[in-house]
C-alpha cells in the first residue's frame, strides 16, 4: 500500500474514537485526512482546539467551530501525525514547524491517538533531524548548546512558526534515552519547545487502519 493511502486509512479510522464534545486537532498531512473524515461526523462534537493556522483553515472550511483552548479547558482526545514513532509511542514531531502548539494541545488532552503511515515506525528516534523552535534572538546561542551535545544543528532558513519563531533541525543524534534528552533541551535558554513527545508519549498509535 502507498504511503498516502496509509496516511488516508489512519486519518479516517481515528474517527472511532470521536465523541461528543471538543476534540484537539493537530497538523499535516494525515492529519487533513482526519479533519476531512470529522467534516462528515460534524453533528457529534461542539468543536476543535487546533494546532495550527494550516489546520484552523482546514476545519473552518468545512463549518467545525474553532476555539481557544483556554475556553475550551481538558480535552479528551487528541489527534496528531508524528514524523517517527518508536516502539513505547515516543515520537518526533515538528516536521511542519508546528511542535509547540501540538505539544500545548497534548498535554492538555486526556487520550492522544496519533495516526503514521508504517515509514514512521522506527526502533530508535533521530533518524528523522529533531526539530527545536527557538526564540530568533537565541538561534546561535542554542545552535553552540546542541554542537556541544554532539548534534548537528541546521536553521530552517525561511520557516517563521505561527508563534513568530524559528526552527532549528538536529541531525546526527541517535536518540537513546529520548526523556532525559527532552529534560535537557528544555533546560536551554531560548529553546520554546522540543519535537520529543516522550514525556508525553501517544496513549494509541494508528499505522493506517492498524492499531498497534
Ligand atoms: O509540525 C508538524 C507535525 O508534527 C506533523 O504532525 C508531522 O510533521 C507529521 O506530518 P505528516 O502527517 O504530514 O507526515
Amino acid at each position: 500500500m502507498n504511503q498516502a493511502n496509509e496516511k488516508r486509512l489512519a486519518g479516517e479510522a481515528a474517527i472511532r474514537f470521536v465523541e461528543k464534545g471538543v476534540i484537539g486537532v493537530g497538523t499535516g498531512s494525515t492529519v487533513n485526512y482526519f479533519i476531512d473524515a470529522l467534516a462528515d461526523v460534524r453533528e457529534r462534537i461542539e468543536g476543535a482546539v487546533s494546532s495550527s493556522e494550516q489546520s484552523t483553515e482546514r476545519l473552518k472550511k468545512y463549518g467545525i467551530p474553532v476555539l481557544d483552548l483556554n475556553a475550551a479547558g481538558p480535552l479528551a482526545l487528541y489527534v496528531d501525525g508524528a514524523d517517527e514513532c518508536d516502539p513505547h509511542k515516543r515520537l518526533i514531531k515538528g516536521g511542519g514547524a508546528a511542535l509547540t502548539r501540538e505539544k500545548i494541545v497534548a498535554a492538555a488532552s486526556e487520550r492522544f491517538v496519533c495516526i503514521i503511515d508504517s515509514t514512521k515506525l522506527v526502533d530508535i528516534l533521530g533518524t528523522f533531524p529533531l526539530p527545536i523552535e527557538v526564540i530568533p534572538m537565541a538561534r546561535s546561542h542554542v545552535a553552540r548548546e546542541i554542537a556541544r551535545r554532539g548534534g548537528q544543528p541546521v536553521w530552517r532558513d525561511g520557516t517563521l512558526t505561527d508563534n513568530g519563531n524559528w526552527i532549528i533541525d538536529v541531525h546526527g543524534w541517535r536518540i537513546t534515552d529520548p526523556l532525559a534528552l527532552e529534560a535537557d533541551i528544555n533546560q536551554i535558554t531560548g529553546v520554546v519547545a522540543v519535537g520529543l513527545f516522550a514525556k508525553r508519549p501517544a496513549d494509541v498509535v494508528l499505522v493506517g487502519n492498524r492499531e498497534i
